[in-house]
């Protein structure tokens, strides 16, 4: 079964998702989950969720866990998933983040979605995009900034997961989750100002990438993301920085920023933005997913990210190196969480 390894003690993924459903707003949200946070979870929660209630008309936020809407059967609830003041948002989400068909989830989370793991193997290497950002704005402007990083040989690279803080002066100046003897980062944040992830865009051929290493001395991808994590002085800064330094090859960038709306995709090529995609609250896009295709493009019908949920889909798990949830407003929530197998 897919699990998760924290400190401790690991969770299903269905006992994460309604553990944290269980918690007031910001006091969970971030850090790890307890065994008696577990058992703190209100028997009506899993009432609701068996009771197949569709949506509520209560006025707190966030949403009760009670008022969670019904999974189907033996998946998780999400709370404030029907709730009244977000119901455009809700049924927004119910939209893009369906749940999977439970006859289509195995044993081992893939299931009939892909066969054997033989063949899983064999797609992952004919078609390696599985990661997965998202960066959200909540009703009360608190952005937050999520992501898996899928990628092959897990058996390896789970082992030798880090996440690291580079000091200047005494003080963090930023941190960042990356693998034991690799330079770059993927997944970072500079504090009380934002948080980047990075995507990989298929795009062009290897020697158009090795052009633009050797001949062009373009920047590598995750370089950028250290460099900017470093020096950049705040989210328009890394958002411009991000969209205009050459590059080695293609990459979607995701940024998160500590007031409302400063979340944005950015799409790039080698030589420049391709695409800005920001977050729009006042239109209701309060959120923004990416995985590994342009936003405006219709993914492959092989790929089933945009039409599940994103972080605890069984789907995702096999080649989910790690999740990262982040906030640069509140840097000390950073959490990374080693996706394990057991
Ligand atoms: C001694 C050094 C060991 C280094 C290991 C190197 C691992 C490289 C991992 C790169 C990860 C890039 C993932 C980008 C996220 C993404 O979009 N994944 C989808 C798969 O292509």
């Amino acid at each position: 079964m897919n699990g998760y390894r924290e400190v401790g003690h690991s969770l299903s993924p269905q006992q994460r998702v309604q553990g944290v459903a269980a918690e007031p707003e910001g006091k969970r949200w971030g850090q790890s989950l307890s065994a008696s946070g577990r058992a703190a979870l209100p028997p009506a929660s899993t009432a609701a969720a068996a009771s197949g209630l569709a949506g509520c008309s209560c006025a707190a936020w966030p949403c009760p866990p009670e008022h969670a809407v019904a999974a189907p059967p033996g998946l998780p609830a999400i709370a404030g998933y029907g709730h009244a003041c977000c119901q455009s948002s809700s049924s927004q989400v119910r939209d893009i983040l369906p749940w999977p068909s439970p006859d289509k989830v195995g044993k081992d989370g893939m299931g009939r979605v892909w066969g054997s793991r033989a063949r899983r193997e064999f797609l992952f290497l004919c078609f390696p995009r599985f990661c997965t950002s998202i960066v959200a704005q909540d009703s009360k402007g608190n952005v937050y900034h999520g992501r898996n990083l899928d990628y092959a040989f897990g058996d390896i690279l789970r082992k030798i997961t880090i996440d690291v803080q580079f000091m200047q002066n005494g003080q963090v100046a930023y941190k960042g989750t990356t693998f034991m003897g690799y330079v770059g980062l993927w997944t970072g944040q500079s504090p009380h100002k934002f948080t980047i992830s990075g995507d990989e865009r298929d795009k062009g051929r290897w020697w158009e990438n090795a052009i633009a290493a050797f001949l062009s001395r373009n920047v590598p991808v995750s370089w950028l993301i250290r460099d900017t994590l470093s020096k950049a002085a705040d989210f328009q800064a890394a958002v411009l920085k991000l969209a205009a330094t050459p590059i080695i090859a293609d990459v979607y960038y995701i940024v998160a920023g500590t007031s409302p709306k400063e979340g944005v995709v950015i799409t790039r090529n080698r030589r420049g933005p391709a695409d800005i995609w920001p977050l729009e609250p006042t239109a209701g896009a309060w959120f923004r997913v990416e995985t590994n295709y342009d936003h405006w493009t219709t993914p492959p019908p092989f790929d089933h990210r945009s039409t599940q949920y994103i972080f605890f889909s069984p789907f995702s798990l096999s080649y989910t190196i790690y999740t990262t949830v982040m906030s640069a407003a509140a840097p000390d929530k950073y959490m990374t969480q080693i996706r394990t197998l057991e």
